[in-house]
């Protein structure tokens, strides 16, 4: 069905809002800037930007039942472009016309819940949402699809004719990039910048992959990013990274997406979301905050951010409880299994600080908390909960990590709900597994396995049996059927099977 085609009560609000309607705003001088631009920072006083919607109001003239009754109807159509995260097109960017919109898949990933022995060990109701299972594995893909789409846009309108997109990344970040850009090429390219050696070679390999071209360089994610500003601002490329107001815009629909699943009763829900280069977070708060504006929800959920002891900035930030004390100072990271979130000074911090404010005073009691946790207590969670049926990445373990320690300290409430973000797929993260399982973590992790959580292959090889299958060399007659009796044999004796009767 077409749009045109709604019962009249869903016809959506797509009618492109008048360029004018939507702007960059600065967070520091709050000076206001045409969104036909390719603009991350304040050009007048360089600190980032959010993206505004000048008639936000009009979305309140609706009632909060026709968004539901809307949101809803569109979980039902095969629309592409409505499909993914543009299911919530008028609060992602409605200047995008749907013609322009990028649908590679992403968006409204499942919500697993916990098994009944996990919620134990943990002591609450939680539910995993596996962001790990969008298009490149990770959340990021969410973000990428409004700010390709919204590059897309700028093309077919004229005002761009060809793009080239950069971006700094833990990994993920490129990974998406390059995806999304490849499904665009020719007209849009796409260059990575990843720290040697501080991505996985499952990250690695994404943007390879995809055809970008890639860049190592020596040092941390935050070396990247300073290359990658210098690069936006003296040369014309698209800049990626969350700097980038869009990609913020598209993260939102992680918010919605929840809101919309617990039928926007959100009263008693705890979200919580690994902390890195902070977009994500400042996504989250933005998009409930908008939800609670127009009345699709009526209480904002509390937001847990977890960091881990390694690359804790904004928990040390949190940490002084008087606001009129507190100062950002940015740190020197230590290797992380978080490997994706190691970052020391996080460019959505100006985000954070003044919309974490805003989420507290329209809450009327403090809703936003960080927490710190050890890699130990990470990984530990992390293959605990994929002991019991999830495919949580190293970030997801954080936010469970981070989960049990808000418990223990009384932050969060047994009877509360919690969403914990599973941000990549645990395959991206296995090398960490790896180490987990084989004792074989450097020390700098501070990471001992508890033989509990240990797991590796058994290894059959029958050494009574002259010959077993070689490469090439095919077993046949009663050489493989006395192989397969002895390996079969031994695995029911391992398993300590009964013969049956
Ligand atoms: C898997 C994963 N989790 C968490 C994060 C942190 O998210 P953010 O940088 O938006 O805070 C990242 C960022 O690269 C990531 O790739």
């Amino acid at each position: 069905m077409k749009p045109e085609q709604f019962p009249e009560a869903l016809q959506p609000d797509l009618v492109p809002t008048p360029s004018g309607e939507l702007f960059y705003r600065c967070l520091g001088c709050a000076a206001e800037f045409d969104i036909r631009t390719l603009l991350y920072t304040c050009p007048e006083c360089g600190r980032v930007l959010l993206i505004h919607d000048r008639r936000f109001d009009r979305l309140k003239k609706r009632s909060p039942e026709h968004w539901r009754r809307l949101f809803d109807y569109r979980r039902m159509l095969t629309i592409p472009a409505l499909t993914g995260i543009y299911r919530y097109h008028e609060f992602i960017g409605p200047i995008i016309p749907l013609d322009a919109v990028v649908y590679l898949g992403e968006g409204h990933t499942p919500m697993v819940m916990a098994n009944a022995p996990l919620q134990e060990r943990v002591g609450m109701r939680f539910f995993f949402k596996n962001d790990g299972q969008n298009p490149s594995a990770s959340f990021k893909d969410r973000g990428m699809a409004s700010a390709l789409s919204y590059i897309n846009f700028l093309i077919r309108s004229g005002v761009l004719s060809e793009v080239l997109a950069v971006c700094a990344s833990t990994g993920d970040t490129s990974a998406a990039a390059a995806l999304y850009a490849a499904y665009l090429q020719p007209r849009i390219k796409s260059a990575v910048l990843l720290p040697h050696k501080k991505v996985t070679p499952q990250q690695l390999s994404q943007p390879l992959g995809s055809g970008a071209r890639v860049y190592e360089i020596p040092g941390v994610f935050d070396d990247c990013m300073k290359v990658v500003e210098a690069l936006s601002e003296q040369y014309d490329v698209a800049l990626l990274n969350s700097k980038n107001a869009w990609r913020i815009l598209g993260q939102e629909s992680y918010a919605y997406e929840i809101a919309q699943a617990f039928e926007y009763e959100m009263a008693d829900k705890v979200v919580v979301v690994p902390i890195g280069n902070a977009g994500n977070i400042t996504a989250v708060m933005s998009g409930f905050l908008k939800f609670h504006q127009v009345g699709l929800i009526d209480d904002l959920p509390m937001i847990l951010g977890v960091q881990s002891a390694h690359a804790d900035p904004v928990y040390q930030y949190y940490r002084e409880a008087e606001t009129a004390k507190r100062r950002f100072v940015a740190q020197s990271v230590r290797p992380s299994v978080a490997q994706a979130a190691m970052i020391g000074n996080p460019v959505s911090m100006p985000r954070v600080i003044e919309l974490a404010r805003h989420y507290d005073e329209t809450a009327g009691r403090q809703r936003v908390h960080v927490v710190q946790v050890t890699e130990q207590a990470i990984m530990d969670w992390q293959l605990r909960a994929n002991r019991n049926g999830h495919i949580a990445c190293t970030h997801g373990g954080e936010c469970l990590a981070g989960l049990a320690h808000a418990l223990a300290q009384g932050v969060v409430e047994r009877q509360a709900t919690a969403v914990l973000d599973a941000t990549a797929h645990a395959l991206k993260f296995v090398g960490f597994q790896e180490l987990y399982f084989e004792n074989r973590f450097p020390a700098d992790y501070e990471v001992q396995p508890d033989p509990e959580l240990i797991n590796a292959p058994v290894y059959m090889h029958p050494r009574d049996l002259e010959r077993v299958p070689s490469p090439g060399a095919p077993l046949d007659g009663q050489d493989l059927e006395r192989f397969v009796q002895a390996i079969t044999s031994a695995i029911a004796g391992d398993l300590d099977l009964k013969k049956r009767s």
